[in-house]
């Protein structure tokens, strides 16, 4: 049921064995048959090949964003980017699960909760469940759990900054939500495990991409809730002309330059097609942004992300949009939020400011996330 694939590095403070004591725990409740954690993790990690730098990448990456960013480019690049091991992976609960023994397994790993939690009883259509995703303050990796058709996976293995594009959506109960482009899944997840809404349409373009993101929603969503779903094969930048309006809420999280992948090609020449791809985006971005603000009803909101720090595809995009699309306001992304993470995440400051980026440093390495929110006045 899982894979073996555990990472701890230098600095993690509990030993390696008793983190994988820990974790074997917890398998009884899962199969215990299927358990194939069975290496020590020192083990693993030496066994583990280090991931290759992409020169041209990196050159042009140096160039943009010292500009762009200047000192917190230095420790972005130095303290995270360039640190693979210092990589940290959150834990989102899957809230349709029992989850009593991970959670207790977790806690005693060293695991805490990113959010503060509410009773049940006081979730309201006002007030979203806040989802449950543990962080370390170390960069250890617990296993993924593979897909196996008829059981749901307990936990959803993520960079915890993807929270932020949903906490932002702020979706109530019973509201129709569209992700426009989502797969793999998680944040369609990340949706599901804040509220019940009353239709969640996934659209993902690519066949293989769209494959994915059927087995994600298959593995972590119970028979009895998949009739809220629609997943959907289609180009997003047409769906704001197919359903004009149908939507209170619409998530553009946007394909975009990956700073964190596109930085490890180990081939120079795949390098070079993605930095010529990066000039391409900006206009892919804009389109699916439009898209999305035409699906949203009049008053709705339309969230924007991307997991890049690159302005042309954040603050551009953003700008660009506001400027030509009549009927549209930004929204400022709701302070209450942005004080809650700011323990754990560091928010780059920009003025104007057109969103906020999570921007990696040393000691909060989670991102880079763009949000922008915008509300569709008529
Ligand atoms: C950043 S990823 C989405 C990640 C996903 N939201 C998640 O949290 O798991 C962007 C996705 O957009 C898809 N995409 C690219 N062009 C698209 C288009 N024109 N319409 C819809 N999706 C598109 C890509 O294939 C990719 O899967």
């Amino acid at each position: 049921m899982f894979s073996t694939k555990l990472c701890c590095i230098k600095g993690f403070s509990s030993s390696p064995l008793l983190f994988l004591k820990s974790f074997k725990r917890v398998l009884p409740s899962l199969s215990h048959s299927q358990c194939t954690v069975t290496n020590t993790l020192e083990a693993q990690c030496k066994s583990k090949p280090q991931k290759q730098v992409c020169k041209t990448v990196l050159k042009h990456f140096d160039a943009q964003y010292s500009e762009e960013l200047g000192e917190q480019w230095r420790s972005a690049r130095w303290d995270v980017l360039l640190n693979a091991l210092s990589w940290q992976y959150g834990v989102l609960l899957n809230r349709f699960c029992d989850l009593t023994n991970l959670k207790q397994c977790l806690t005693e790993l060293g695991y805490t909760n990113l959010l503060p939690q509410t009773h049940p009883e006081s979730h309201s259509q006002t007030s979203p469940i806040p989802p449950q995703c543990f962080i370390h303050r170390d960069p250890v990796r617990i296993p993924t759990q593979n897909h196996h058709p008829g059981w749901l996976k307990q936990y959803y293995l993520l960079n915890a900054a993807s929270l932020l594009p949903v906490l932002s959506l702020n979706v109530k109960e019973g509201e129709h939500v569209l992700d426009l482009c989502a797969a793999p899944g998680g944040k369609s997840l990340t949706v599901l495990q804040t509220a019940t809404p009353g239709l969640l349409h996934c659209n993902e373009v690519d066949q293989h991409r769209h494959d994915w993101l059927l087995k994600t929603l298959e593995s972590y969503v119970p028979p009895t809730l998949r009739h809220l779903l629609s997943v959907t094969h289609l180009d997003g930048r047409s769906i704001g002309s197919m359903k004009p309006g149908a939507y209170d809420k619409v998530l553009v999280d946007a394909p975009c330059s990956n700073d964190r992948s596109w930085l490890y090609t180990p081939d120079t020449h795949q390098g070079e097609m993605w930095l010529k791809e990066r000039t391409q985006l900006p206009l892919l971005q804009k389109e699916l942004l439009c898209s999305a603000l035409a699906a949203v009803r009049p008053g709705g909101v339309v969230v924007y992300s991307t997991c890049t720090m690159s302005q042309a595809e954040n603050q551009s995009v953003v700008e660009a949009v506001l400027a030509s699309y009549q009927g549209v306001e930004l929204l400022e992304l709701e302070q209450h939020l942005i004080d809650s993470l700011s323990d754990h995440f560091c928010f780059a400051h920009f003025h104007p400011s057109v969103g906020q980026l999570v921007i990696p440093q040393k000691g909060k390495t989670w991102g880079p996330m763009y949000v922008s929110r915008l509300r569709r006045i008529y």
